[in-house]
Order: structure tokens, then sequence, then C-alpha cells
């Protein structure tokens, strides 16, 4: 259950006040979702998704909405957040910050047809050129040094095999980190939590992609591995499902091909990609915040991505 925060007719009408996005007709509570309460917001101008953000401040939500502003802008399938007339793009409700997005059609697909996969690719390509005059600076908040950090407060809670598998795998990535391959990859505002239920599909057509509530400036290829990790595997094994993993590769080098370094790169990036979400799964398990008691994702199923990862893939890029 997502509604945190509940609000009246009355006060969603004042707080739409100045958004031009007409009277309000009627709202209702969003049920999916553990990060912010979300409702579907009917005016008589169209359907709308508010936002309230639950832990997000004035530090990160100006890259997050400002980062959506400027992909919607350009045509991509992202939810534009509505400004009001002073340009704002998000305002105080019930003393948190609150936005209202456009809301886009679509759900998610729990087992996509590597058509949505090559078309996941393209939007990520797409994305990342369409981001690259983006003025936006926030690093990605789950990025190498976060992950030495969450892993230390984990680490007492490990068994042996599992913690000798985050050191060592912490050990790869701070050197590879630092080699003249990574050091040269392009990097830019990123999705960087792109997965299956972050997009919302029409059949084979990408209707939008929502939650950009962990993106952050990092490399391209950081995150189409991300995508790659979710996309096109055998849940229940962690394996690539091949015809996926070319699929999304093929869909996103139609519009941006890839450099040499990346091409060099990919195994790692895959391993990074699995450690990020590993390492996040295994601190919401051991240390979770209340409202993820409830929810909290299953940390073995990243070990095992990570353990696939680290033993080989399908081709190369
Ligand atoms: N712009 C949008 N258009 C259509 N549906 C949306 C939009 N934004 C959110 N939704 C719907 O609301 C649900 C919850 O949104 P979201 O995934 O962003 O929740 P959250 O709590 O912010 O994040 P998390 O998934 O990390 O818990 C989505 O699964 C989707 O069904
Ligand atoms: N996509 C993340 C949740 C945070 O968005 C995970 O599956 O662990």
């Amino acid at each position: 259950m997502a509604v945190f925060t509940r609000v009246t007719h009355d006060e969603i009408q004042h707080w739409l006040g100045d958004l031009a996005c007409g009277e309000l007709q009627s709202f209702e509570g969003i049920a999916s979702g553990i990060e912010n309460t979300n409702y579907f917001v009917n005016t008589c101008k169209g359907r709308y998704v508010l936002t309230i953000f639950e832990k997000l401040t004035d530090r990160e939500l100006p890259f997050y909405l400002g980062l959506m502003q400027h992909l919607a802008g350009k045509g991509l399938p992202v939810p534009g957040p509505i400004a009001s007339r002073d340009g704002a793009l998000f305002r105080p409700l019930q003393g948190k910050p609150a936005t209202l997005v456009n809301c886009l059609a679509g759900s998610s697909v729990t087992h996509p047809t590597p058509l949505q996969c090559e078309e996941i690719g393209r939007f990520s390509a797409k994305a990342h050129l369409a981001a690259a005059d983006f003025a936006g600076t926030l690093e990605n908040p789950r990025n190498l040094s976060w992950i030495v950090s969450a892993a230390r407060a984990i680490k007492p809670h490990l068994p042996a095999e599992e913690l000798s598998l985050l050191e060592d795998e912490i050990l790869f990535q701070t050197q590879l980190s630092r080699s003249a391959d990574y050091q040269s990859l392009e990097k830019g505002a990123v999705h960087a939590d792109l997965f299956k239920d972050n997009a919302l599909m029409q059949g084979e057509h990408l209707g939008g992609v929502i939650d950009f509530y962990f993106a952050g400036v990092d490399t391209y290829l950081f995150d189409l591995a991300v995508t790659a990790n979710d996309w096109c595997i055998d849940v229940n094994t962690g394996e690539f499902l091949e015809p996926q993993l070319r699929a999304l590769v093929h869909g996103y080098s139609e519009h941006r091909p890839f450099p040499d370094a990346e091409k060099r790169l990919w195994q790692g990036m895959l391993r990074a990609a699995a450690l990020r979400f590993w390492t996040s799964r295994l601190s919401d398990y051991f240390m979770p915040r209340e409202a993820e008691v409830l929810n909290v994702k299953d940390p073995r199923h990243f070990e095992r991505v990570l353990k696939a990862r680290r033993q080989s893939i399908p081709f190369e890029l």
C-alpha cells in the first residue's frame, strides 16, 4: 500500500491552484510503489499523477523533475511535470514536496519479448542522447562510494561465502573504476533504475518510462547494464535470455553505436549493475526503513545475477 499521505478533495483542489490543469473532478490513491504517495488525478483537462515525496527533498528533486521535464520536452515518453506559473516543478502539500505529472498509457510487463526489449533499448539510447545537454549534476546516489559504505554496514550480517563475494566484487569494481577505459566512458544524467516495473508498455510499443527517483550522473554503459540485468534474464536463474539481450543491444545501438571502451567494459559494467542492486537489496533487508519492512525485495536474486555475470556473457557488444 503506497498511500502514506492521505489528502482530501479540497486539499488537492487548493494545491492545484495555478497549475493550469483544469478543475479537479476526481482522484484515487495508487496502491503499487513503496517510495512515494501517488494519486491518479482527473481534471476537466485530462488525467495526471500527483506524487507526494515521502523522503526526497529540495536537494534532489530539482535534478529528477528537471530531467523528466528535459526529456519530455525533447519528445521522449517520460511524464513531464506540470510547472506552476512561476516555473516551480514541485510545491509543498501537507508539508511534503509534491508534483503533478502527465499520466502515461500502458502497463508494466513481467516477461518481456525481444521486441519489447528492442523498444526499451531504443528508448535508453535516445534518453542518453537527449540528456547530453541537461545541466543537472547530481551524482548517481547509488554509486561505488555508496556501495562501499553500505557494504561496511552489511558485512557483519553476511555468511562467509557471501562476504567474500561482496568483498571480491568491490575490489574488482574499484580497480575497474580506476582504469583508463573506465575513465574514458561517456557519462550523463541517466535513469539508473530502468527495471520492467518502471516502464509502461502498450503491446510492443513503449507508453512511457516513470520513476526517475534513483536517477543521477553515471556512465551510459552502467545504465544499459542495469536495464539488461532486469529485462533480459531468466528470473529463476539470473542467466541472460540471449534473444532478449541481443534485441536490447540492437535497439540501443541503432541510435547510439557503442564506442570501443564500452565494448571492452560491457561485462564489467554488467557486474557493477548487479553489485549495485545486490548491495541495495541487502541493505534494505538487514536495515529496512519503516515503510520497506513488508516490501523488501529478495537480495539472493541479485546474488545469482552477479555470480552469472562473473562467469560469462553470451556475446560481446
Ligand atoms: N506518470 C505516470 N503515468 C501512469 N502511471 C503512473 C505514472 N506514475 C506512476 N504511475 C503508476 O503508479 C505506480 C507507482 O509509481 P512508482 O513506481 O513511481 O511508485 P514509487 O512509490 O514512487 O516508486 P517505487 O516503484 O520505487 O516503489 C506505477 O506502477 C504506475 O502504475
Ligand atoms: N529496482 C530496485 C528497487 C528500487 O527502485 C530493485 O529491484 O531492487
